[in-house]
């Protein structure tokens, strides 16, 4: 075994980036973490520092290769996957990014994505790039980092600035500056790629000033980008040969490859995707279209119910309300507490799929004096149940796709109270993925294939470990009357954030 090669994964996320290597079977050998520091220069603003992401992954790099023991020439492939469509701008000749990473929770933009829909451009957006118009895309961050850094759109006028998601700027990167491009996923949710022609939508760029030369090329998500130009100091060149954002990945890494097939990933946010095929299909409920992934020459479409708070909402209950100490508690208290018809509302940054409604804030129904911290802590993990609730019946109604199960990801996952609850209140079985890793295992098979590491899919099929099953035993009166309620519940909040 001492010759075997091994894939690499970058998962650069939100708020950590890991390195991970996978074998053949599609287990971890080895993995490193490190956060990074989160800016918040405004209320409502979160931006990132691109170079202390750089130097997070150079080193979750190094530490993963030294801990796995093993040189980095035995790594064949490379692939990236990344928080999604957070913006870096940067000067092409010395490298220098030129204002932070704006990330794509940050609201310093809704006023130029409110103006685009006061304009009338809501259906040719939609039309065009699938997606509604939101501060949550990359768009209008280019724009508003045009509009306020001194001398930017000048720059950019005179080809000498590109921008990035977060994939692009770490291929620029460990290319040492040679390859400037992206993946179909990642352009998908810039709200400036039409997903029908698969180019850069010439008319979206004009509206919003943005020049072309910017741009990063596009290709497919399993594909030969470069090589890497010094990879770990070592001077080995490494191809890197998949890229994916990190939604796309996981559902890939799901092997939701099949129409009609969903994942749900429960991290600081929650993001059900579901694989509609080679056409795609145009939500007029809320829903985003986004390209899955392109591969051997063909491109996936997918469905996509985007929710800004969960896994969060229990960091919430963690550090704001400082109720519980840690997130794992949190299910055992669940189980103890009794039914309560407490109902917490997460909006705290307004409320994504299906309502889209910005100006939404948090909001807790249905205290008594006999409320616990029990029922509090088991109301907020029931949101993220019922929020997905509200994504998979959208879902359901825009394609006629009857749902036969939910493959699941992510930290909270991990919570059997909360995949049981959600298995009951959608009635729907919940599958829950042996491997925790599922976003970086979704790139490194896109990597892999790339490159033959893994032949084809049903040479990876064969690798997959048994999932973990939830079936719904929930009584329908039981199931209707909490949803129901949940419904009043969600109205309540939007009424009293737009009074
Ligand atoms: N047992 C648990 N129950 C509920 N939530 C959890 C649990 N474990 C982790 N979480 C939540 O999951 C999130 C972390 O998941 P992760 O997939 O690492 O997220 P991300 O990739 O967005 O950083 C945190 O917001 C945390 O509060
Ligand atoms: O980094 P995550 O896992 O919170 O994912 C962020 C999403 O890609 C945002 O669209």
């Amino acid at each position: 075994m001492t010759n075997q090669q091994y894939m690499m994964s970058i998962d650069a996320g939100t708020t950590s980036v890991r390195a991970i290597i996978f074998d053949h079977q599609g287990q971890i050998l080895q993995k490193a973490q490190r956060e990074f520091k989160q800016y918040f220069p405004n209320s409502g603003w979160v931006e990132h520092n691109a170079n202390e992401i750089w130097s997070a992954v150079q080193t979750v790099i190094s530490e993963a290769l030294i801990a796995a023991e093993i040189p980095p020439y035995r790594i064949q492939g490379i692939g990236i996957t990344n928080q999604r469509e957070t913006t870096v701008i940067w000067d092409r000749h010395t490298g220098k990014p030129i204002y932070n990473a704006i990330v794509w929770q940050s609201k310093q933009t809704s006023q130029i994505a409110d103006d685009l829909k006061q304009a009338g451009y809501t259906d040719l957006i939609h039309q065009k790039t699938g997606l509604v118009i939101d501060s949550y895309f990359s768009a209008t961050k280019i724009k508003w980092i045009l509009d306020n850094v001194a001398g930017a759109r000048k720059k950019a006028e005179n080809g000498d600035l590109y921008f990035g998601t977060i994939d692009t700027w770490l291929l620029w990167k460990l290319t040492n500056g040679h390859v400037h491009a992206t993946d179909y996923t990642n352009a998908s949710r810039t709200m400036l790629f039409n997903i029908h022609d698969l180019t850069w939508d010439q008319e979206i760029l004009k509206l919003l000033d943005i020049p072309a030369s910017m741009l990063p090329a596009v290709k497919p998500s399993s594909h030969n980008f470069g090589y890497t130009a010094n990879f770990t100091f070592s001077g080995v060149q490494v191809p890197i040969t998949g890229i994916a954002g990190d939604q796309q990945a996981a559902l890939f890494g799901q092997l939701a490859l099949e129409p009609g097939m969903v994942k749900n990933t429960y991290g600081t946010g929650a993001f059900i995707v579901m694989n509609t095929g080679l056409k795609p299909t145009i939500s007029d409920q809320g829903l985003l279209t986004t390209i899955a992934y392109g591969i051997d020459g063909q491109v996936h479409y997918a469905l996509e119910g985007s929710i800004f708070v969960a896994g969060s909402a229990i960091q919430w209950l963690r550090d704001g309300m400082r109720i519980i100490k840690n997130a794992g508690e949190t299910e055992r208290m669940a189980e103890e507490a009794a039914d309560s018809g407490v109902y917490v509302v997460p909006a705290f940054t307004g409320l994504g799929a299906p309502y889209w409604n910005q100006s939404t804030r948090g909001a807790v129904f249905g205290l008594t004096r006999g409320t616990s911290r029990e029922q509090f802590v088991r109301a907020t993990l029931d949101s993220l149940a019922y929020q997905t609730k509200d994504v998979m019946n959208t879902m359901v109604n825009d394609t006629q796709l009857q749902l036969k199960t939910l493959r699941v990801d992510g930290g909270a996952a991990n919570n059997d109270y909360l995949m049981q609850f959600q298995a009951d209140i959608l009635d729907v079985p919940i599958e829950r993925s042996a491997i925790s890793e599922t976003t970086a295992l979704g790139v490194a098979y896109l990597a892999g294939l790339a490159i033959d590491y893994w032949h084809d899919i049903d040479e990876i099929k064969a690798t997959v470990g048994q999932m973990v099953k939830f079936e719904p035993h929930m009584n329908a009166d039981v199931r209707n009357k909490c949803y129901a309620g949940w419904q009043r519940a969600v109205k309540a909040a939007q009424m009293f954030g737009d009074a």
